[in-house]
């Protein structure tokens, strides 16, 4: 199985990169994975709330194929403790998921569109974080799902 995150925009912030490059470094030992960054819609000034999801949804389902497995992350998703989130990722690592897809939304979250394609969906918190804090969190948590998974002694309950 492989895994791809899929965010909107670059981050700039350099405690976020430098947190990203960290815990990335640490998971590609762990599984396929790979973060796909959409770039920022431009002129959103002229645009509604609506329209910029609208336009961010058609970037987003270029990138996925029929057969990927997609999950959204968002605050009202289903809620896991960590090792329930290692049981999941081993359940589909087991079964037959061969792509399984994370998607971020952006600043104003997901057009209706995506929510239809979503296999699943996943909330790290009842907060709403920053759709670029996410990617870091999120990524923690994948990272220490697998030393989960590996029985290594990264998470302690
Ligand atoms: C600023 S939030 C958007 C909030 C927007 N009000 C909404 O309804 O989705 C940007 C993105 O970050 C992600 N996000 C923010 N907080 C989250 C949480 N607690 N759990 C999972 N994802 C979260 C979601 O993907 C969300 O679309």
């Amino acid at each position: 199985m492989k895994i791809t995150l899929i965010a909107i925009g670059k981050t700039e912030d350099k405690y976020l990169i430098e947190g990203m490059e960290k815990y990335l470094t640490r998971l590609k030992h762990y599984i396929n994975f790979t973060l796909v960054i959409i770039p920022d819609i431009k002129n959103t000034k002229n645009l509604t709330q609506a329209q910029q999801k609208a336009k961010e949804a058609e970037l987003i389902l270029k990138q996925l194929s029929n057969s990927d497995t997609v999950v959204l992350l968002d605050e009202k998703g289903k809620k896991y403790t960590s090792v329930k989130f290692a049981d999941y990722l081993n359940k589909q690592m087991v079964g037959s998921i061969q792509h399984l897809v994370f998607i971020i939304g952006g600043p104003y979250g997901f057009d209706q569109s995506i929510y239809q394609r979503a296999n699943g969906n996943l909330s790290l918190s009842d907060m709403t974080f920053s759709h670029q804090m996410v990617r870091l969190f999120f990524i923690e948590q994948l990272y220490r799902a697998f030393t989960i998974l590996k029985n290594e002694p990264y998470h302690h309950e």
